[in-house]
């Protein structure tokens, strides 16, 4: 009697016991996983039939598996269907199919916001904690107003300067060198910058370039890691930690850049003051933001907003800028045609700059028909992220998807670039890489365009810059710099082929080039 009290006291017990890691359990779920994050009318891909399926669905896809979101679109997205997308950061995604792309872009923000998913997503929320709307919309103005127009007669800086770098890295030498790539095109990249992106007055500071270009990638690894791989609760704590080096190195960078600031600052405000005081703003990046805050009236906090702005600017837009450049470079060097494709693009740069003074007319760029259709077809491939045009529901009565599917607010969806991008009902043998495929654009009625596609040119079938409002405002001017330095380098420099395209790997969901060494030597001067 009394060892069966004891049993069944001890039973009892366990049975709070269990029932209390249950609840906590279901919290912990909800907690993380709010239910609107996985809506009951969409199928899931990964998740068994088993208790805390959900919770185990994203616990099984902590590393990023590309076949599951191609699993998905074959059996969900090619039938017209979203389906729901476990990942590791408990935050599941409805992708939804490429018909309603779309309807996706014409929704206004009050109904699916883009900013809200990604901030969390990119985990700039976290690492670099002074992003914020004012921000964002002096770093848009200032890229509208002024560098998509004005970056044209940065041409000769730009040009000088990405010369010196690539001699520089790569060498004159005319015999073979092992060159890392990555490391390369990183250097050669943001000393192009510079003039843009700073002045000419900071070209050439080596401390400060290479605080840019440590601050580009501290920030864009560690937001990745925190937004992508760790789930809400903790996301705080680890940015915090994250902000330590990151506001160190951010301080080398600034250390250089805010005198320079100030002194702009205080010139063009004078000059508003007085039209007859003699100062002509050079152009550049620190004058466009100068005078978007000037515009704004940010008078008090000027410094601060342009620090903040500035930060934002330099999160992920150069490291894609570097990372698509690598991409293309091992896309030819690893083609069973490299030889011929290398050659095409060197005749293409050698008539195109036929004289040194060419290389100062930016208008050259545009003749580049070879060089961009190859940028394009390895943006195709390796576009910046697996899943594109992420938005939030904010509609307080959810919405409703074009198949008459319904989502509740708060619920995240976005578009599967990669899988759309290797369908072949919109590109031919499309896990090839062809880099001149939108020379003449395939049309499935067998016509022939008559304008290419540009490589700035998005669409439902080309998402690497996304589409639409929020489509990449930065795009013209990244790839005005890459067919530049793709042109410098196969006119000046022979590479030897590589026996195959090196696998990327993925950080993420985000396609990264591996690190690779390549043999190179200058051309023999005639
Ligand atoms: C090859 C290089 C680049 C790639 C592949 C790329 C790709 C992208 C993508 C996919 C988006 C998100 C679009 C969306 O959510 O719909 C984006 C947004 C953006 N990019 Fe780029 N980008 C590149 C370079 C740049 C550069 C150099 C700049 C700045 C000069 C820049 C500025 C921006 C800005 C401001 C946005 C936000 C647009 C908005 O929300 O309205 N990007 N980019």
């Amino acid at each position: 009697m009394v060892s069966n009290q004891f049993i069944s006291g001890e039973y009892a017990l366990l049975l709070i016991i269990s029932a209390f890691i249950a609840i906590g359990l279901a919290a912990i779920q909800r907690s993380w996983m709010p239910s609107q994050r996985y809506p009951s009318s969409i199928q899931w891909v990964g998740r068994r039939v088993e208790r805390f399926s959900y919770f185990r669905a994203c616990v099984r896809h902590f590393i990023y598996k590309p076949d599951l979101l191609d699993c998905g679109y074959k059996n969900f997205g090619k039938a017209g269907q979203g389906f729901v997308m476990p990942l590791s950061s408990f935050e599941p995604i409805v992708i939804l199919p490429q018909e309603h792309i779309k309807w996706l872009i014409d929704q206004p923000a009050s109904v699916l916001c883009p900013r809200t998913a990604a901030v969390q997503r990119m985990g700039f929320k976290y690492v670099s904690p002074d992003f914020d709307a004012q921000s964002s919309q002096i770093i848009h103005d200032a890229i509208r107003f002024h560098l998509n127009k004005k970056f044209d007669t940065l041409q000769s800086d730009m040009f000088k300067e990405m010369q010196w770098a690539t001699d520089s890295r790569i060498g004159k030498d005319e015999s073979w060198n092992q060159v890392n790539l990555a490391d390369a095109m990183r250097y050669i990249i943001f000393h192009t910058l510079v003039p843009v992106l700073a002045g000419k007055c900071l070209s050439r500071n080596e401390d400060f370039t290479h605080a840019l270009m440590k601050s580009a990638n501290w920030v864009g690894a560690g937001s990745i890691i925190v937004g992508q791989f760790i789930p809400v609760p903790f996301r705080s704590a680890l940015g915090r930690l994250l902000q330590i080096p990151i506001r160190s190195i951010q301080g080398s960078f600034l250390n250089h850049l805010m005198p320079v600031f100030k002194e702009r600052l205080h010139n063009m405000r004078k000059k508003a003051e007085d039209p007859s005081f003699s100062f002509e703003a050079p152009e550049d990046m620190t004058s466009w933001l100068s005078d978007v805050i000037l515009k704004r009236n940010i008078e008090d906090g000027a410094e601060k907003a342009f620090e903040k702005a500035y930060k934002l600017l330099l999160g992920a837009a150069f490291a894609s800028t570097v990372l698509t450049t690598n991409h293309a470079f091992l896309d030819i060097l690893g083609s069973e045609s490299a030889h011929s494709i290398y050659q095409t693009l060197r005749e293409e740069a050698e008539s195109t700059f036929a004289t040194p003074e060419d290389w100062l007319d930016s208008m050259k760029i545009h003749q580049l028909r070879s060089t961009d259709s190859t940028l394009k077809e390895s943006l195709r491939l390796a576009p910046p992220t697996s899943m594109t045009l992420l938005r939030e529901v904010l509609s307080k009565d959810g919405v409703r998807l074009p198949n008459g599917q319904w989502l509740g607010q708060g619920t995240w969806l976005a578009v599967p670039s990669i899988p759309i991008h290797t369908d072949e009902r919109f590109y031919e043998e499309p896990d090839m890489f062809r880099p001149f495929r939108f020379l003449s654009k395939e049309d499935p009625t067998g016509k022939q365009q008559s304008r290419p596609e540009s490589c700035v040119t998005t669409s439902d079938s080309f998402l690497s810059f996304g589409h639409g409002r929020s489509a990449c405002a930065g795009r013209q001017f990244a790839t005005h710099i890459m067919k530049m330095l793709v042109s410098y380098i196969t006119m000046h420099y022979d590479i030897q082929p590589l026996p195959s395209r090196p696998l990327n790997i993925f950080m993420g969901e985000h396609p990264i080039a591996p690190e690779v060494q390549v043999m190179i030597r200058r051309r023999v001067t005639p």
